[in-house]
């Protein structure tokens, strides 16, 4: 696990990559200033200035290295291998079957490899449970249990009964975070598709993980909703810290939430490009930057599949 320390000048920074960027998108928000005393890093005020200071760089918490897997005969990673730094939001983009949810059950120790090695912050798979959570593209909620009781069911499980007080108010905590406060006594049933996904990712925060996987999470929900639901993740991950991985086919969302993006080639997979997206948060799909981005992306898509062909 690479831990550097560097010394930085503040013209130097827009063009790193991974968690610095990160760090300088959270200082954009309201909470600048106070996350500046926390981080160390200048505050929107004051990092105009050529001050030399020294800051973490980055940590790696996903390492896939020369990943072979076979399943059905069919070799599914040709030696994939790619990188995640500790607070990155990456999105794992590539054509259908090329395995993008392999790569989180390869992650989540729920699928073995062939060949080459995953570590999940410096462990193996199998025994890095502790650190990860999912969210799915069906929220997969207990119909018999409440909003409050699904996201409990995830702290039971994982963490134990412990104190009741204190798991119910980090319940209601969580649910406050994804905007679900008057919804707390609701069944899966009377909540909306947008809601029941809100529930999930409480869940899924509730258990305190440092890496969440999120596969295709809104591909169910209607275009207004998915289109809510992006800018809320965005603000839970900009609150939370946490470091997500996030699998989606659909170049938009891909563009307006990554830090950066691993487009991957069809099967036998390898990475086609890393894709550093160092745009200021948040981002309106009409920015022209976006835009850019997007047709570049649209022009790989297109050469992946006429890879494919010959
Ligand atoms: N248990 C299995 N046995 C055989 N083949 C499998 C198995 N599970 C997955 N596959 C194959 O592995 C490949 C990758 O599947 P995966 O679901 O990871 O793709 P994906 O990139 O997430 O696709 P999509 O975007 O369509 O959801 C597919 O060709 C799939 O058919």
């Amino acid at each position: 696990m690479a831990e550097a320390r560097g010394i930085w000048r503040w013209r130097e920074f827009p063009f790193t990559s991974g968690a610095n960027n990160l760090r300088l998108d959270r200082l954009n928000d309201k909470t600048g200033y106070a996350r500046a005393l926390k981080t160390g890093l200048p505050s929107p005020r004051t990092r105009h200035k050529k001050t030399p200071m020294t800051i973490e760089t980055k940590e790696v918490v996903i390492n896939f290295q020369d990943v072979v897997v076979e399943l059905g005969g069919q070799k599914i990673y040709d030696r994939l291998s790619f990188e995640v730094n500790k607070g990155e939001f990456v999105c794992l983009l590539g054509p259908s079957g090329c395995g993008k949810s392999t790569s989180l059950r390869v992650m989540g120790g729920l699928l073995p490899i062939t060949s080459g090695t995953v570590q999940i912050m410096g462990l193996d798979p199998s025994i890095a449970w502790s650190k990860i959570a999912y969210v799915f593209q069906s929220p997969r909620l207990v119909s018999w249990r409440n909003a409050m009781e699904n996201v409990l069911l995830g702290i039971e499980l994982r963490l134990g009964p412990g104190n009741k007080s204190a798991r119910e108010q980090k319940a209601l905590d969580l649910l406050a975070l994804v905007g679900l406060s008057k919804e707390v006594k609701k069944y899966p049933s009377i909540l909306s598709g947008g809601e029941r996904q809100r529930v999930a990712i409480a869940r899924a925060l509730a258990v305190d993980p440092e890496i969440i996987f999120m596969d295709e999470p809104f591909s169910a929900l209607d275009p207004t909703t998915r289109e809510r639901m992006r800018v809320e993740i965005e603000q839970i991950w900009q609150k939370t810290g946490k470091t997500i991985v996030f699998v989606t086919h659909d170049i938009d969302e891909a563009v307006q939430l990554a830090d950066r993006i691993i487009l991957l080639t069809k099967k036998p997979t390898i990475v086609k490009e890393n894709i550093p997206l160092p745009d200021a948060r948040p981002r309106s799909l009409g920015l022209p930057a976006l835009a850019l981005h997007r047709n570049r992306l649209l022009q790989m898509f297109n050469s992946i599949e006429s890879d494919s062909k010959t």
